[in-house]
């Protein structure tokens, strides 16, 4: 028997092919066969379940949470999964665990920051989970100044050893993740001290609990920061408070690939830029912007599938009412977001290549490329991650009431996906270092040094300040030219509006800190110049398959003009574009939004999400919404009895009182 497909008649009027779209959104055939496989190993395994999770107490979550690490960690083994496809299972069993951090900071740091005599001694037994480790950086007086830190690591030449040291309650470690309940191991930040000399922040590794018996070694304090926001959610991450009173360790453990402390205690700077102690928070917002078109397509698979399922309104003759993805308001709310996941895969994608490019390079001795590395991570983890939080709750209200369901999957998906703006640098202050990083670019402008990379438009800065957008019809903004120089134009003249009001200052920082709301926007424009730009860069690809190059220049079209249309007084005040052009391109949105609705399942469908992953009964593949809102509501516990616990205590009482009134 066909199973049955409320979507079909939709899945029909695609115009392009399916699977290569899916191949498209994978990345390479190769990785859409092994994210497949994965996701359906996941899915069919019931130690997986998350359906019921929003209702587990804080401690039965944190169980499960181990229960399935546990799982998972086994089913790596056993499959001999490789290191990719054991990452790929991790986040489709898709829930917040201290293997994150193990895998995606502890590691990381140790490589990244750590000499090979140390990769040899720690790697090993990290790789084996022989040790779980964390990345305790902030502490609970301060995050984002890393510089503040105050945990002190002192060298004792007289032991050979470092003595760590929580001076003050605000140095106490607070937040780290799989530090409260878990780790065995972190990497500390502290303040090294030799000879009396403060020589700033670097990582050590600590031994926090024994091996055997899993407690705290001596001098340590260390437990759960408690609850955080939303049910379920990132409630079974353990983030965790640690506290040193004067915790020995051997010098070999502070990580000395960027400085080292000798035998005599003398501290000896590499020719490394001291900047890569902040490597491995580099390297995790560069993950953060590929997870996050993930989170993305995964709220729009589930807004969207709604929205073709749901009608209201507009019955003719008895016929049915109108899809709510018909609605020209639905589809300028939707479409843009579905164009926004498909852009944030492509930036992504590129923001990778470039990541592995600067890895390559530094371990050449080559730290040319480190400043942009740091300001396209920090504006592209910025950026994309509050367009994705903002959208996550977009499609809750997408989705009419059924979206605050709990198994409409949006709420814990917004609980859970929030803290992202937050961690790994909270997104104004990575915003202001971009902003840094694009003034100092004006700034040598006129020196000779030819910018280059993502800043190569400001050496046409001459140009592009004057330059005229030539659209005179709607269909002119289509012309991929037309839109990178209005994109162009618009960041360059703001870069150098703000600079000009920068020099007006005769403290360049008290300018900066007076002009930071502006040039939080600079930056902003920045960032959505290079999403535009590498999505138009994509399209010069060959890309196979029926319709789909077409399909993702709609797509392209829709991000690039709906961010015109949204930021229109940046463009008309810089005079990039007439306020007419900006209404021919608001013209041109709407005719891209109705070659974009034939197409929409069939887009989300790309994604390949199975509807465990998606965890969303409005998004379920089949549409069957419904009867299955229906069939879940009889099982929430409420409905375990008919008579709810607590009517004799609480409620006859109140409805019986006007017996015992009409009695008095
Ligand atoms: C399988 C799973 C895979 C992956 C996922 C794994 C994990 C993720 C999952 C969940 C996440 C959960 C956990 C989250 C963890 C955390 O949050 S860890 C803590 C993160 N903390 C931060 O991000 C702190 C933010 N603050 C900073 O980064 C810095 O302090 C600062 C704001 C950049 C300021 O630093 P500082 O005061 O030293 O710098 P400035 O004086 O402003 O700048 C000096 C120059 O240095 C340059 N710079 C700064 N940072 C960097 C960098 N990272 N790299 C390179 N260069 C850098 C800066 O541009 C200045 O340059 P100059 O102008 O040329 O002098
Ligand atoms: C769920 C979660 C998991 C985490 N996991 C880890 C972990 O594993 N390891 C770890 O070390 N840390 C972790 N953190 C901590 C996290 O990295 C910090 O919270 C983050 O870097 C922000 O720092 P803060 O809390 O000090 O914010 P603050 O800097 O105190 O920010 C508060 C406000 O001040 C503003 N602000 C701050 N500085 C400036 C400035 N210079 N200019 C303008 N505005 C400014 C911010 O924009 C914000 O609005 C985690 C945090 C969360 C929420």
């Amino acid at each position: 028997m066909e199973a049955l497909d409320y979507h079909a008649e939709e899945r029909r009027k695609a115009e392009f092919n399916l699977d290569e779209m899916k191949i498209v959104w994978a990345g390479s055939r190769r990785n859409y066969e092994l994210s497949d496989r994965v996701a359906r190993l996941v899915a069919s395994d019931p130690v997986f379940r998350k359906d019921n999770r929003t209702m587990l107490t804080r401690k039965d979550l944190f169980k499960d949470t181990l229960r399935k690490a546990a799982h998972a960690w086994k089913r790596i083994i056993d499959l001999r999964l490789s290191e990719e496809e054991a990452n790929m299972l991790r986040s489709y069993v898709d829930q917040p665990a201290f293997t994150d951090l193990h895998w995606g900071m502890f590691i990381p740091a140790i490589k990244g920051q750590g000499t090979s005599e140390q990769h040899e001694k720690w790697l090993p037994m990290a790789y084996k989970m022989q040790i779980i480790g964390c990345y305790a950086q902030t502490e609970l007086g301060h995050g984002s100044n890393v510089q503040g830190l105050e945990t002190t690591a002192t060298f004792d030449p007289q032991t050979d050893e470092f003595d760590l040291h929580s001076p003050t309650l605000t140095s106490s470690k607070w937040w780290p993740g799989g530090l409260g309940k878990v780790s065995t191991h972190a990497v500390v930040y502290a303040r090294l001290i030799t000879g009396g000399q403060d020589h700033g922040v670097h990582g050590f590794i600590v031994q926090l609990r024994g091996l055997d018996d899993h407690l705290p070694l001596p001098g340590i304090t260390v437990g759960d920061i408690g609850m955080k926001f939303g049910s379920g959610a990132y409630n079974s991450m353990d983030n965790g408070l640690l506290r040193f009173d004067h915790v020995r360790i051997p010098r070999n453990q502070m990580l000395m690939r960027v400085s080292q402390v000798t035998r005599e205690g003398k501290f000896v700077q590499s020719d490394v830029p001291r900047q890569l102690v902040y490597g491995t928070m580099v390297y995790v917002r560069q993950t953060i912007v590929s997870d996050a078109s993930c989170a993305l397509a995964r709220a729009v698979c589930i807004a969207t599938r709604y929205s073709a399922v749901r009608r209201q309104f507009g019955s003719q003759n008895g016929g049915p009412e109108i899809q709510v993805i018909d609605y020209k308001t639905q589809q300028s709310r939707l479409f843009p977001l579905l164009a926004s996941a498909y852009a944030f895969r492509f930036v992504g994608e590129w923001l990778k290549w470039l990541y592995t490019d600067v890895t390559q390079r530094l371990q050449a001795n080559d730290f040319s490329t480190l400043p942009e590395a740091h300001a396209c991570t920090a504006g592209l983890k910025s950026m994309t991650t509050s367009v994705t939080a903002d959208a996550i709750e977009e499609c809750r209200k997408l989705c009419g009431g059924h979206g605050y369901l709990s198994n409409s999957g949006l709420p814990e998906l917004f609980a859970v996906y929030i803290p992202t703006c937050t961690y790994e640098g909270d997104n104004v202050v990575l915003l202001l270092q971009v902003a840094r990083f694009l003034m100092k670019t004006v700034s040598q402008l006129g020196s000779g040094k030819k910018p280059v990379g993502t800043t190569a438009y400001m050496g046409r800065a001459e140009h592009l300040m004057q330059c005229r957008c030539e659209v005179e019809m709607a269909q002119d903004w289509l012309k991929p030219s037309t839109i990178l120089e209005a994109f162009e134009a618009r960041a360059v003249r703001m870069s150098i509006a703000c600079a000009k009001s920068l020099g007006k200052f005769s403290n360049p920082e008290d300018g900066f800190a007076e002009l930071s709301p502006d040039l939080v926007e600079v930056a902003i424009a920045h960032c959505q110049l290079i999403v535009v730009s590498k999505f138009l860069e994509k399209l010069q690809q060959d890309i196979p398959g029926k319709g789909v190059k077409r399909q993702l220049e709609i797509l392209c079209n829709v991000y690039a003009l709906h961010l015109l249309h949204k930021h229109l007084g940046d463009f008309v005040a810089t005079g990039c574009i007439t306020p007419n052009q900006g209404a021919l391109a608001n013209e041109q949105l709407r005719l891209l939004y109705a070659q974009v609705r034939p197409n929409a399942i069939a887009l989300v469908d790309a994604f390949n999400y199975t509807d465990h992953y998606l965890g969303s009964i409005l998004g379920c593949y089949d549409g069957n919404v419904y009867q299955k809102l229906y069939q879940e509501a009889w099982k929430d516990p409420l409905n375990d009895t008919v008579v709810p616990d607590g009517y004799l205590e609480y409620l006859r009482p109140i409805l019986k009182q006007h017996i015992r009134t009409a009695r008095l």
